[in-house]
């Protein structure tokens, strides 16, 4: 059995400043060959999940303009899913013309619907956080609320207004064993799209909740299920820093969990961007003993060359 390594991509690997879906599919594919050193030439299993933040709220206000009893609109647990379906299959693409161009054509490729359940009591459902969307001005986002008064909208990192919505923690994730297999089986793998679809569990199962769950905290909760050797969450930047944007601003590189634990305690890191990234790879390096690397879609094949970016190792 080879490495196995989960890869949780941020925003810049799907979006641009062009959501049509030739734009997103073809970020994707820079993504996908992007993501080549990390298994060309390595012995490496690899899962790769994804956000949806933007795509899942574009879909909601198109849901908006289906309010007919013949096209109801759908709720968010079925847009996630079909966010997932959508970026699923951007991915397989992706990964078809990446594989083939770098004559891997004979990785088998594969895209699950995942669900993740959630518990009802989570306390992320009487306080939304999570941005989905697109940005707007404080004049928009004023007209917006006169709208739809039942929305939430904060200012998101200084980069405009976005709506919010429930965020509740990933507990398990259904389709995990499955996954196992397949794995086994030297796929590569899209799972757990927009930190997956939010179920809870019922008397016949799982229901849907309204929610999107973050991804950077589900690939976390994956990497442990599927016994992943190493968790990577791939960025904008190529490091994480302490003082952020500041003159004093200083790049992390190998730092041991018991470090990054006391800067995530103290508030280090900014709430909604990187405090998630390190709270999820922490969780990860303390509950399985193994390394989490924090760093840029761009510098992947330096972190595979030379190791570099931010990498949280065992103490
Ligand atoms: N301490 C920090 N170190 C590095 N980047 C930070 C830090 N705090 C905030 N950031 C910002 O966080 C961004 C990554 O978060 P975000 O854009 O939400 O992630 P995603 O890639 O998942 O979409 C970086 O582009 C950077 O601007
Ligand atoms: N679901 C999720 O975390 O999406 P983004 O990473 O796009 O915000």
């Amino acid at each position: 059995m080879g490495k196995r390594i989960v890869v949780a991509l941020g925003g810049n690997a799907i979006l641009t400043d062009d959501p049509s879906a030739s734009a997103q599919a073809k970020a994707l594919q820079q993504t996908a060959e992007q993501l080549m050193p990390l298994i060309k030439d390595n012995d490496v299993e690899m899962v790769v999940t994804h956000g949806n933040g933007p795509q899942v709220g574009n879909l909601l206000l198109q849901q908006l303009e289906s309010d007919s009893d013949k096209n109801p609109a759908m709720p968010l647990d079925t847009a996630v899913a079909m966010t997932q379906g959508e970026i699923g299959y951007w991915m397989l693409q992706a990964f078809t013309a990446a594989l083939n161009h770098n004559d891997m054509s004979d990785v088998p490729l594969v895209s699950v619907i995942t669900r993740t359940v959630v518990d009802p009591a989570d306390e992320a459902f009487d306080n939304p956080t999570k941005p989905i969307g697109p940005f707007y001005t404080e004049s928009e986002a004023t007209l917006i609320k006169a709208q739809y008064p039942e929305w939430k909208m904060i200012e998101d990192s200084g980069r405009g207004y976005r709506r919010v919505v429930a965020s509740p923690l990933p507990l398990k994730i259904v389709e995990a064993k499955a996954i196992k297999p397949l794995l086994d089986a030297s796929a590569l793998v899209t799972v757990c799209g927009g930190g997956g679809i939010p179920v809870i569990e019922s008397d016949t199962g799982y229901e849907g909740v309204e929610a999107v769950i973050d991804k950077d905290f589900s690939a976390s909760k994956l990497a442990e299920l599927v016994e992943a050797d190493e968790l990577v969450i791939l960025t904008s930047v190529g490091d994480v820093f302490l003082n952020f944007g500041k003159p004093n601003q200083q790049a992390l590189g190998t730092v041991s969990v018991s470090d990054m634990r006391s800067y995530l305690n103290q508030g280090l890191f900014a709430a909604g961007s990187m405090k998630p990234k390190v709270a999820a790879a922490v969780s990860f390096v303390e509950n399985t003993g193994k390394k989490a690397t924090i760093t840029s879609l761009d510098n992947v094949e330096n972190f595979v060359k030379h190791g570099s970016g931010t990498c949280i190792i065992p103490d």
